[in-house]
Protein backbone atom coordinates (compact mmCIF):
# COMPACT_ATOMS: atom_id res chain seq x y z
CA UNK A 1 0.00 0.00 0.00
CA UNK A 2 1.60 3.46 -0.54
CA UNK A 3 1.29 6.23 1.82
CA UNK A 4 -1.67 9.12 0.76
CA UNK A 5 0.16 12.74 0.45
CA UNK A 6 -1.21 15.81 1.61
CA UNK A 7 -0.28 19.30 0.46
CA UNK A 8 2.67 20.76 2.35
CA UNK A 9 0.24 23.41 3.82
CA UNK A 10 -2.11 20.80 5.38
CA UNK A 11 0.19 19.05 6.93
CA UNK A 12 1.93 22.24 8.15
CA UNK A 13 -1.30 23.45 9.51
CA UNK A 14 -1.64 20.60 12.56
CA UNK A 15 1.40 22.29 14.23
CA UNK A 16 0.87 25.70 13.06
CA UNK A 17 -1.56 28.67 12.70
CA UNK A 18 -1.89 29.88 9.40
CA UNK A 19 -1.29 33.53 9.29
CA UNK A 20 -1.21 35.14 4.78
CA UNK A 21 1.52 37.66 4.80
CA UNK A 22 -0.36 39.15 1.66
CA UNK A 23 -3.60 40.82 0.51
CA UNK A 24 -4.64 38.54 -2.45
CA UNK A 25 -8.04 37.09 -1.78
CA UNK A 26 -7.40 33.98 -3.83
CA UNK A 27 -4.54 32.54 -2.29
CA UNK A 28 -6.58 32.96 0.76
CA UNK A 29 -9.26 31.33 -0.87
CA UNK A 30 -7.47 28.88 -2.41
CA UNK A 31 -6.42 28.07 1.20
CA UNK A 32 -10.12 27.51 2.35
CA UNK A 33 -10.63 25.28 -0.07
CA UNK A 34 -7.83 22.97 0.72
CA UNK A 35 -9.63 22.57 4.37
CA UNK A 36 -6.86 25.39 5.98
CA UNK A 37 -8.63 28.36 7.11
CA UNK A 38 -6.43 31.02 7.08
CA UNK A 39 -6.30 32.67 11.08
CA UNK A 40 -4.75 36.02 10.35
CA UNK A 41 -3.42 38.60 7.34
CA UNK A 42 -0.77 40.61 7.41
CA UNK A 43 0.51 43.09 5.31
CA UNK A 44 3.35 45.92 5.31
CA UNK A 45 3.97 49.15 3.19
CA UNK A 46 5.82 46.94 0.27
CA UNK A 47 2.79 44.21 0.48
CA UNK A 48 0.27 47.59 0.20
CA UNK A 49 2.32 48.92 -2.40
CA UNK A 50 2.79 45.55 -4.33
CA UNK A 51 -1.37 45.20 -4.21
CA UNK A 52 -1.96 48.89 -5.61
CA UNK A 53 -0.25 48.53 -8.30
CA UNK A 54 -2.20 45.30 -9.90
CA UNK A 55 -4.72 46.18 -12.53
CA UNK A 56 -7.71 44.46 -10.34
CA UNK A 57 -6.73 46.80 -7.71
CA UNK A 58 -6.82 49.55 -9.88
CA UNK A 59 -10.29 51.04 -10.07
CA UNK A 60 -10.43 50.18 -5.90
CA UNK A 61 -8.06 53.15 -6.04
CA UNK A 62 -9.91 55.06 -8.53
CA UNK A 63 -12.84 55.09 -6.29
CA UNK A 64 -11.63 55.54 -2.87
CA UNK A 65 -9.98 59.07 -4.58
CA UNK A 66 -13.40 59.73 -6.30
CA UNK A 67 -14.91 59.07 -3.06
CA UNK A 68 -12.89 61.38 -1.10
CA UNK A 69 -12.15 64.48 -2.88
CA UNK A 70 -10.56 66.30 -0.70
CA UNK A 71 -8.46 63.61 0.95
CA UNK A 72 -4.04 63.88 0.73
CA UNK A 73 -2.11 60.66 -0.39
CA UNK A 74 -2.02 59.71 3.46
CA UNK A 75 -5.28 59.57 3.72
CA UNK A 76 -6.09 57.49 0.73
CA UNK A 77 -3.63 55.34 1.55
CA UNK A 78 -4.84 54.26 4.34
CA UNK A 79 -8.29 54.16 3.13
CA UNK A 80 -7.57 51.78 0.50
CA UNK A 81 -5.40 49.55 2.98
CA UNK A 82 -8.58 49.19 5.02
CA UNK A 83 -10.36 48.85 1.68
CA UNK A 84 -8.43 45.70 0.67
CA UNK A 85 -8.49 44.46 4.28
CA UNK A 86 -12.28 44.75 4.00
CA UNK A 87 -11.88 42.55 0.67
CA UNK A 88 -10.70 39.34 2.57
CA UNK A 89 -11.91 39.96 5.79
CA UNK A 90 -14.54 37.07 5.44
CA UNK A 91 -12.08 34.17 3.85
CA UNK A 92 -9.83 34.56 7.16
CA UNK A 93 -11.05 33.80 10.81
CA UNK A 94 -9.22 36.32 12.74
CA UNK A 95 -7.51 39.60 12.11
CA UNK A 96 -6.08 42.11 9.61
CA UNK A 97 -2.76 43.38 10.46
CA UNK A 98 -1.71 46.49 8.94
CA UNK A 99 1.54 48.15 9.61
CA UNK A 100 2.07 51.70 10.93
CA UNK A 101 3.67 54.19 8.90
CA UNK A 102 7.17 53.63 9.00
CA UNK A 103 7.85 57.77 9.17
CA UNK A 104 7.15 57.82 12.72
CA UNK A 105 9.44 55.15 13.79
CA UNK A 106 10.81 57.16 16.90
CA UNK A 107 8.07 58.58 17.59
CA UNK A 108 5.15 57.65 19.23
CA UNK A 109 2.87 60.40 19.15
CA UNK A 110 2.83 60.39 15.10
CA UNK A 111 2.06 56.36 15.65
CA UNK A 112 -0.75 56.76 17.83
CA UNK A 113 -2.32 59.37 15.57
CA UNK A 114 -1.80 56.97 12.60
CA UNK A 115 -3.46 53.83 14.47
CA UNK A 116 -6.28 56.19 15.28
CA UNK A 117 -6.87 57.12 11.92
CA UNK A 118 -6.93 53.28 10.65
CA UNK A 119 -9.22 53.09 13.59
CA UNK A 120 -11.73 55.13 12.07
CA UNK A 121 -11.41 53.76 8.56
CA UNK A 122 -11.60 50.23 10.16
CA UNK A 123 -15.06 51.65 12.03
CA UNK A 124 -16.16 53.05 8.32
CA UNK A 125 -15.95 49.90 6.54
CA UNK A 126 -17.50 48.16 10.12
CA UNK A 127 -14.89 46.13 10.69
CA UNK A 128 -14.47 46.13 14.73
CA UNK A 129 -11.55 46.52 17.19
CA UNK A 130 -11.61 42.84 17.85
CA UNK A 131 -11.31 42.10 13.61
CA UNK A 132 -7.96 44.03 13.30
CA UNK A 133 -4.67 44.67 14.86
CA UNK A 134 -2.01 47.51 14.26
CA UNK A 135 1.64 46.34 13.08
CA UNK A 136 3.97 48.29 15.08
CA UNK A 137 7.82 48.59 15.03
CA UNK A 138 9.48 47.79 18.16
CA UNK A 139 11.50 50.60 18.64
CA UNK A 140 11.34 52.64 22.38
CA UNK A 141 8.82 54.92 20.52
CA UNK A 142 6.91 51.74 18.84
CA UNK A 143 6.45 50.31 22.26
CA UNK A 144 5.00 53.66 24.03
CA UNK A 145 2.76 53.89 21.68
CA UNK A 146 1.59 50.40 21.46
CA UNK A 147 1.11 50.74 25.35
CA UNK A 148 -1.04 53.76 24.75
CA UNK A 149 -3.38 52.45 22.30
CA UNK A 150 -4.07 49.27 24.12
CA UNK A 151 -4.45 51.31 27.72
CA UNK A 152 -6.43 53.86 26.29
CA UNK A 153 -8.27 52.97 23.49
CA UNK A 154 -8.42 49.29 23.16
CA UNK A 155 -6.45 48.74 19.71
CA UNK A 156 -4.60 45.58 19.97
CA UNK A 157 -0.82 45.98 18.84
CA UNK A 158 1.52 44.07 16.98
CA UNK A 159 5.07 44.06 17.68
CA UNK A 160 7.12 44.04 14.03
CA UNK A 161 10.60 44.13 13.32
CA UNK A 162 12.06 42.28 16.40
CA UNK A 163 14.85 40.18 16.37
CA UNK A 164 15.62 39.91 19.83
CA UNK A 165 14.74 38.86 23.58
CA UNK A 166 14.19 42.52 25.17
CA UNK A 167 12.32 43.37 22.04
CA UNK A 168 9.97 40.48 23.10
CA UNK A 169 9.66 41.33 26.90
CA UNK A 170 9.35 44.98 26.15
CA UNK A 171 6.38 43.95 23.80
CA UNK A 172 4.96 42.02 26.32
CA UNK A 173 5.35 45.54 28.85
CA UNK A 174 3.56 47.08 26.49
CA UNK A 175 0.94 45.03 26.04
CA UNK A 176 0.98 43.94 22.71
CA UNK A 177 -1.31 40.48 21.29
CA UNK A 178 1.85 39.47 19.00
CA UNK A 179 5.29 39.87 18.54
CA UNK A 180 6.50 38.95 14.81
CA UNK A 181 10.65 37.95 15.04
CA UNK A 182 11.64 38.44 11.48
CA UNK A 183 13.44 35.10 10.57
CA UNK A 184 15.33 36.69 7.95
CA UNK A 185 16.38 40.52 7.90
CA UNK A 186 14.60 42.31 5.72
CA UNK A 187 17.52 42.84 3.11
CA UNK A 188 16.94 39.27 2.87
CA UNK A 189 14.20 40.15 0.34
CA UNK A 190 15.82 42.18 -1.78
CA UNK A 191 19.30 39.83 -2.75
CA UNK A 192 18.52 38.06 -5.84
CA UNK A 193 16.94 34.36 -4.99
CA UNK A 194 20.37 32.42 -6.14
CA UNK A 195 22.37 34.40 -3.36
CA UNK A 196 19.99 33.72 -0.76
CA UNK A 197 21.47 31.41 1.92
CA UNK A 198 19.21 29.10 2.18
CA UNK A 199 19.99 26.24 4.76
CA UNK A 200 19.11 22.27 4.87
CA UNK A 201 18.45 22.12 8.37
CA UNK A 202 16.89 26.02 9.47
CA UNK A 203 16.08 24.84 12.95
CA UNK A 204 20.12 23.68 13.38
CA UNK A 205 21.78 26.15 11.11
CA UNK A 206 20.05 29.40 10.77
CA UNK A 207 21.27 32.18 12.83
CA UNK A 208 18.46 33.52 14.01
CA UNK A 209 17.19 30.38 14.70
CA UNK A 210 18.38 30.04 18.97
CA UNK A 211 16.78 33.57 18.88
CA UNK A 212 13.49 32.45 18.17
CA UNK A 213 14.32 29.94 20.50
CA UNK A 214 15.50 32.08 23.01
CA UNK A 215 12.22 34.51 23.14
CA UNK A 216 9.64 31.69 23.45
CA UNK A 217 11.45 30.62 26.54
CA UNK A 218 12.09 34.13 28.26
CA UNK A 219 7.53 34.29 27.73
CA UNK A 220 7.52 30.96 29.15
CA UNK A 221 9.08 31.78 31.85
CA UNK A 222 7.40 35.34 32.14
CA UNK A 223 4.35 32.84 31.87
CA UNK A 224 5.12 31.04 34.78
CA UNK A 225 6.23 33.67 36.84
CA UNK A 226 3.01 35.91 36.28
CA UNK A 227 0.54 33.63 35.49
CA UNK A 228 -1.99 36.59 35.39
CA UNK A 229 -0.11 38.50 33.17
CA UNK A 230 -1.01 38.19 29.26
CA UNK A 231 2.11 37.31 27.14
CA UNK A 232 1.95 38.03 23.64
CA UNK A 233 1.90 34.86 21.04
CA UNK A 234 4.96 34.91 18.79
CA UNK A 235 3.80 35.27 14.62
CA UNK A 236 7.27 34.34 12.72
CA UNK A 237 7.20 36.26 9.94
CA UNK A 238 9.76 37.44 6.88
CA UNK A 239 10.36 34.04 5.82
CA UNK A 240 12.23 33.25 2.47
CA UNK A 241 12.21 29.23 1.69
CA UNK A 242 9.08 26.62 2.75
CA UNK A 243 11.94 24.79 5.04
CA UNK A 244 11.75 27.38 7.47
CA UNK A 245 8.45 27.86 8.10
CA UNK A 246 8.34 24.01 8.66
CA UNK A 247 11.02 24.87 11.48
CA UNK A 248 9.05 26.83 13.26
CA UNK A 249 7.21 24.72 15.61
CA UNK A 250 10.60 23.37 17.02
CA UNK A 251 11.51 26.75 17.98
CA UNK A 252 8.44 27.62 19.92
CA UNK A 253 6.12 30.03 17.22
CA UNK A 254 2.35 29.60 17.13
CA UNK A 255 1.75 31.41 14.17
CA UNK A 256 3.53 31.95 10.71
CA UNK A 257 2.79 34.41 8.31
CA UNK A 258 3.51 33.31 5.23
CA UNK A 259 4.29 35.58 1.78
CA UNK A 260 2.60 34.56 -1.57
CA UNK A 261 5.31 32.91 -3.26
CA UNK A 262 6.01 30.50 -0.22
CA UNK A 263 2.13 29.74 0.53
CA UNK A 264 1.60 29.08 -3.29
CA UNK A 265 4.59 26.46 -3.13
CA UNK A 266 2.88 24.91 0.22
CA UNK A 267 -0.11 24.87 -1.47
CA UNK A 268 1.51 22.52 -4.80
CA UNK A 269 4.05 20.47 -2.66
CA UNK A 270 2.88 17.23 -1.47
CA UNK A 271 4.23 15.76 1.56
CA UNK A 272 2.77 12.18 3.49
CA UNK A 273 0.23 12.59 5.23
CA UNK A 274 0.60 11.69 9.18
CA UNK A 275 -1.00 8.31 10.36
CA UNK A 276 -4.21 9.41 11.95
CA UNK A 277 -4.69 10.65 15.59
CA UNK A 278 -0.39 10.75 15.76
CA UNK A 279 0.61 13.38 17.85
CA UNK A 280 3.02 16.39 16.78
CA UNK A 281 4.08 19.13 18.87
CA UNK A 282 2.22 22.08 18.76
CA UNK A 283 3.56 24.82 20.50
CA UNK A 284 1.06 26.45 23.09
CA UNK A 285 0.00 30.16 23.21
CA UNK A 286 -0.15 29.95 27.46
CA UNK A 287 3.58 28.78 27.23
CA UNK A 288 2.62 25.44 28.73
CA UNK A 289 4.83 23.35 26.82
CA UNK A 290 8.37 22.97 27.38
CA UNK A 291 10.46 23.39 23.87
CA UNK A 292 11.12 20.34 22.84
CA UNK A 293 14.39 18.68 23.65
CA UNK A 294 15.89 18.63 20.71
CA UNK A 295 15.78 22.54 20.38
CA UNK A 296 17.42 23.35 24.06
CA UNK A 297 21.04 22.98 23.08
CA UNK A 298 19.81 26.29 20.99
CA UNK A 299 19.27 28.10 24.02
CA UNK A 300 23.05 27.90 24.44
CA UNK A 301 23.99 29.86 21.94
CA UNK A 302 23.84 32.99 19.80
CA UNK A 303 25.42 33.38 16.45
CA UNK A 304 24.11 36.83 16.61
CA UNK A 305 26.02 38.06 18.94
CA UNK A 306 30.38 38.75 18.55
CA UNK A 307 30.94 35.98 21.14
CA UNK A 308 28.24 33.88 20.14
CA UNK A 309 27.29 33.39 23.30
CA UNK A 310 23.54 34.37 24.46
CA UNK A 311 22.87 37.75 27.20
CA UNK A 312 20.83 36.54 30.42
CA UNK A 313 17.92 39.09 30.87
CA UNK A 314 16.24 39.75 34.27
CA UNK A 315 12.67 39.61 33.68
CA UNK A 316 11.64 41.96 35.79
CA UNK A 317 13.66 44.54 33.74
CA UNK A 318 11.70 47.83 32.93
CA UNK A 319 11.90 48.19 29.38
CA UNK A 320 9.70 51.30 28.56
CA UNK A 321 9.93 53.58 31.98
CA UNK A 322 11.83 56.93 31.30
CA UNK A 323 10.38 56.93 27.70
CA UNK A 324 11.47 53.43 27.24
CA UNK A 325 14.76 53.83 27.93
CA UNK A 326 16.04 50.51 28.70
CA UNK A 327 14.48 49.43 25.26
CA UNK A 328 16.47 51.34 23.36
CA UNK A 329 19.54 50.91 25.38
CA UNK A 330 19.34 47.50 25.00
CA UNK A 331 18.75 47.60 21.15
CA UNK A 332 21.80 49.93 21.21
CA UNK A 333 23.88 47.47 23.03
CA UNK A 334 23.03 44.86 20.11
CA UNK A 335 24.65 45.68 16.84
CA UNK A 336 22.54 43.16 14.97
CA UNK A 337 19.12 44.01 16.29
CA UNK A 338 20.15 47.96 15.52
CA UNK A 339 20.97 47.24 11.83
CA UNK A 340 18.18 45.05 11.51
CA UNK A 341 15.70 47.82 12.61
CA UNK A 342 16.98 50.42 10.68
CA UNK A 343 17.06 48.33 7.15
CA UNK A 344 13.32 48.06 7.94
CA UNK A 345 12.61 51.29 8.66
CA UNK A 346 14.69 52.76 5.43
CA UNK A 347 13.03 49.78 3.19
CA UNK A 348 9.22 50.52 4.58
CA UNK A 349 9.93 54.06 4.13
CA UNK A 350 11.05 53.67 0.22
CA UNK A 351 8.12 51.38 -0.51
CA UNK A 352 5.76 53.79 1.23
CA UNK A 353 7.02 56.09 -1.34
CA UNK A 354 6.31 53.72 -4.09
CA UNK A 355 2.38 53.80 -3.01
CA UNK A 356 2.49 57.41 -2.93
CA UNK A 357 4.12 57.65 -6.77
CA UNK A 358 0.65 55.10 -7.63
CA UNK A 359 -2.05 57.05 -5.28
CA UNK A 360 -0.48 60.52 -7.38
CA UNK A 361 -0.58 58.99 -10.48
CA UNK A 362 -4.32 57.73 -9.74
CA UNK A 363 -5.20 60.98 -7.96
CA UNK A 364 -3.98 62.82 -11.47
CA UNK A 365 -6.11 60.39 -13.29
CA UNK A 366 -9.36 61.06 -11.41
CA UNK A 367 -9.00 64.14 -10.65
CA UNK A 368 -6.62 65.75 -13.34
CA UNK A 369 -4.27 67.66 -10.90
CA UNK A 370 -1.15 67.00 -9.88
CA UNK A 371 -0.06 66.34 -6.15
CA UNK A 372 2.19 69.06 -4.70
CA UNK A 373 5.47 67.03 -3.69
O1 LIG B 1 5.79 41.23 10.31
C1 LIG B 1 5.01 40.74 9.54
C2 LIG B 1 3.72 40.22 9.98
O2 LIG B 1 3.45 40.45 11.31
C3 LIG B 1 5.30 40.60 8.08
O3 LIG B 1 4.31 41.23 7.31
C4 LIG B 1 6.67 41.11 7.72
O4 LIG B 1 6.62 42.51 7.57
C5 LIG B 1 7.15 40.46 6.43
O5 LIG B 1 7.12 39.06 6.57
C6 LIG B 1 8.56 40.86 6.08
O6 LIG B 1 8.72 42.23 6.22
C7 LIG B 1 8.88 40.50 4.67
O7 LIG B 1 7.92 41.09 3.80
P1 LIG B 1 8.35 41.88 2.46
O8 LIG B 1 9.24 43.00 2.89
O9 LIG B 1 9.04 40.89 1.57
O10 LIG B 1 7.03 42.39 1.91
Amino acid sequence: MTASTVPIIVSAAEQLEIDVDTLDVGLSQQLKSLGVHPNDMTSNQFIVADALATEENQAILEQVIRDSPDADWLTILDKVSVKLCSLNIGNISGRALLQASPSHAYNAEGIVAHALAYDREFAAVGITKERYCIKILTTGAGMLASQILQSQHGIQTLGTGLFSVPQALAAAQAGCLYISPYYNEILAHFTPPAERLVYENPATQHPMSPRMAHIYQAYRDLAVANPSQRVPVIKAASFIAMNEVLAMPELGAQQTTILAPTLVEMISGQTTARPAGSKVYRPSKTYALELPEATLPLLKVDPLRADGVPQVFDLKTDYLGNNAAGLEAAIAADPETSRRIKDAVEVFQKAELQAKALIDAAILKVRGVTVAA
